[in-house]
């Protein structure tokens, strides 16, 4: 029988058992008890964005090959891309592809030639707070001020290097 089957009276079945045990897990796996306080928090993961060498394939493969609802191709100058979004529910895709000379998923692109996961997209509830915050904690912020996103809302990136190898938008919800 399998763990996760509870007529086996396995895994499943001890976790349903034992919720105080899992409260203890989850507050130590997660570090809750060190987590400062802030005046800002994070909320959903908005998107995960993947920049694509053809954006007419890649949406074609995300609508008729796996079926989502994929939005048409807009422009967005002032960040040097197209985005498509691709709808899944309890989050986006957001497809990307290089707009203008000095597209800032250029370089990107020529080292990785097939396309790849070029960012996530988190939302704050306080993104004020968060810069202030962040510039004090040394994370470097890859714009002077918020830029306005792709949902119109005020985004900023922060640099991969200071966020463990990922590129990480975060957006005022
Ligand atoms: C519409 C809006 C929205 O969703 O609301 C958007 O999506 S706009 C989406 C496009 N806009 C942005 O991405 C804005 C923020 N991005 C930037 O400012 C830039 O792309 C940087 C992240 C600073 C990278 O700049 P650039 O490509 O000129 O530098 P580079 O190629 O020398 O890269 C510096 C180092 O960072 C790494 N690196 C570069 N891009 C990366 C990425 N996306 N994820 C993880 N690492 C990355 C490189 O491999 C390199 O590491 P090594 O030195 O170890 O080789």
């Amino acid at each position: 029988a399998s763990a996760f089957d509870p007529s086996s009276g396995g895994l499943l079945t001890r976790l349903q058992t034992s919720a105080p045990t899992i409260r203890t897990l989850s507050t130590s796996n997660y570090h809750s008890h060190s987590i400062p306080s802030s005046l800002w928090k994070l909320g959903r993961l908005n998107h995960i964005a993947i920049a694509v060498p053809d954006l007419e394939k890649a949406q074609a493969f995300y609508k008729d090959v796996l079926g989502t609802r994929v939005s048409e191709a807009v422009a967005l100058p002032e960040h040097g891309v197209y985005t498509v979004f691709v709808e899944l529910g309890n989050t986006k895709l957001e497809l990307l592809h290089p707009l203008g000379e000095k597209s800032p998923i250029a370089s990107f692109l020529q080292k990785n030639k097939t396309g790849g996961m070029h960012h996530i997209c988190i939302e704050v509830d306080d993104i004020k707070a968060a810069v202030t915050e962040l510039k004090e904690r040394k994370i470097r912020i890859l714009s002077e001020e918020p830029k306005i996103g792709a949902h119109g809302k005020p985004v900023i990136f922060l640099h991969p290097k200071d966020c463990h190898g990922v590129l990480v938008e975060l957006e005022q919800a």
